[in-house]
C-alpha cells in the first residue's frame, strides 16, 4: 500500500469540493423544481445519498421524493413521477443505466455524474457533472458527499457550517477505541439514516469490518441485543430520547457528535481508513469490489 492512499487524498479534499458544489447547487437549473414528484436512484454509496436527499427534499416541503436502489426501481409503472434523478460517480453502473434507458422519453431525467464522458450522459436528458469531485479510488468518499452537498444547496440550505465542520472533522482525533472496536452499528433518522447506511458501507468496503446500520429508534427493537463492551454504536444527527441511556446499559460505546452529520461521516471515513491500515489492508483495493460494478463481468484472466 502506498503511504498516502487515493482514499486518504480524496477524503481530505472534501471541504473544498463541497464549497464548489454548493456554488453550483444553488443555481443548478436541471435539478427538480419544488412541487415535482421525484424518484432518485443509485447503487451502493450513491443509493445512500439518494436516501438522504429524498428525506431532505421531503422535509423541505419540496414534494414527494422516493429513493430506490437502481436494481429495485419502479420500472413496472411510471407512478406519476415528474422527474428521475440518478446519482452515479462512474456513469457506467449497469442498474443505473437500465433505469435511465427504461424511462427515456417518458420521464425527464437528470444525472449527477463524476465523469462527463460516460454512457449515462447519452441516456440522460440533463446532467450535472462534478469532475472536480471524481475519484481514482474504488471506495467512494468525496464524490458522494459532494453530490449530496450540491443537492442540499439546491434545496436552499446554507452548507457553510457543514464545510467548516468537515474541516474540523479532518483535524479531529481518531479514537483508538474506534480503530480497534470489535463491531460498529450506525444509526440515523430522516436524512441521516442514509448517512448511517453509508458509514456502515465504508467500514465494510475499506476495512472489511462487521458493521450494521438501522433507523435510530429501530435499534431498540432487536439489534441492541448485540451491543456489548468493545462495540460501538454511532449516532448521526438528533439523539432520540432515551437511546443513549439504553446503549450505555449494554456497555457499548455510544458516539454522538454535535457537528453537521455529513461532516461526521467524514470522521467515519477516516476511522475506516485507520482500521484498514491497522488490519494491513489496502483501502484502494477492497476485496471483491471494483470502482464501477457491472453486470457483464469481464472474463477472469
Ligand atoms: O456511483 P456509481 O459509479 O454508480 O457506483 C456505485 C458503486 O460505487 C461503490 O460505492 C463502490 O464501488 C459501490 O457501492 C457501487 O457499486
Amino acid at each position: 500500500m502506498s503511504e498516502t492512499s487515493y482514499m486518504e487524498q480524496e477524503l481530505g479534499s472534501q471541504p473544498e469540493t463541497w464549497r464548489q458544489a454548493a456554488r453550483i447547487g444553488a443555481a443548478a437549473g436541471p435539478l427538480p423544481k419544488p412541487g415535482q414528484r421525484v424518484a432518485v436512484v443509485g447503487c451502493g454509496t450513491s443509493w445512500f445519498m439518494a436516501q438522504s436527499y429524498a428525506a431532505l427534499r421531503e422535509a423541505a416541503g419540496q414534494g414527494v421524493t422516493d429513493p430506490f436502489a437502481a436494481s429495485e426501481a419502479f420500472l413496472g409503472s411510471d407512478r406519476g413521477y415528474d422527474a428521475v434523478v440518478a446519482i452515479t460517480r462512474s456513469g457506467t453502473t449497469t442498474e443505473v443505466l437500465r433505469v435511465l434507458d427504461a424511462v427515456k422519453g417518458r420521464i425527464p431525467t437528470v444525472t449527477i455524474i463524476g465523469d462527463p464522458e460516460t454512457p449515462a450522459v447519452a441516456l440522460s436528458d440533463e446532467t450535472v457533472s462534478l469532475p472536480f469531485a471524481d475519484e481514482k479510488s474504488v471506495v467512494q468518499t468525496r464524490f458522494a458527499t459532494t453530490a449530496l452537498t450540491l443537492l442540499r444547496a439546491h434545496l436552499g440550505e446554507d452548507t457553510s457550517r457543514a464545510v467548516a465542520d468537515a474541516e474540523e472533522a479532518l483535524a479531529a482525533r481518531v479514537d483508538k477505541e474506534w480503530v480497534f472496536a470489535e463491531q460498529f452499528s450506525f444509526l440515523g433518522s430522516g436524512w441521516t439514516f442514509g448517512l448511517a447506511n453509508e458509514a456502515a458501507l465504508k467500514m465494510r468496503e475499506a476495512a472489511q469490518s462487521w458493521t450494521e446500520s438501522y433507523p435510530a429508534m429501530e435499534y431498540r427493537h432487536g439489534p441492541i441485543a448485540i451491543a456489548a463492551p468493545g462495540r460501538v454504536t454511532w449516532l448521526f444527527g438528533q439523539a432520540p430520547e432515551g437511546l443513549e441511556a439504553d446503549v450505555a446499559r449494554t456497555g457499548a460505546r455510544f458516539v454522538h457528535h454535535a457537528r453537521d452529520p455529513l461532516a461526521d461521516l467524514v470522521l467515519v471515513q477516516r476511522v475506516a481508513l485507520e482500521r484498514a491500515r491497522a488490519r494491513g489492508l489496502d483501502p484502494d483495493n477492497p476485496r471483491s469490489l471494483t470502482r464501477s460494478v457491472l453486470l457483464e463481468t469481464p472474463a477472469a484472466s
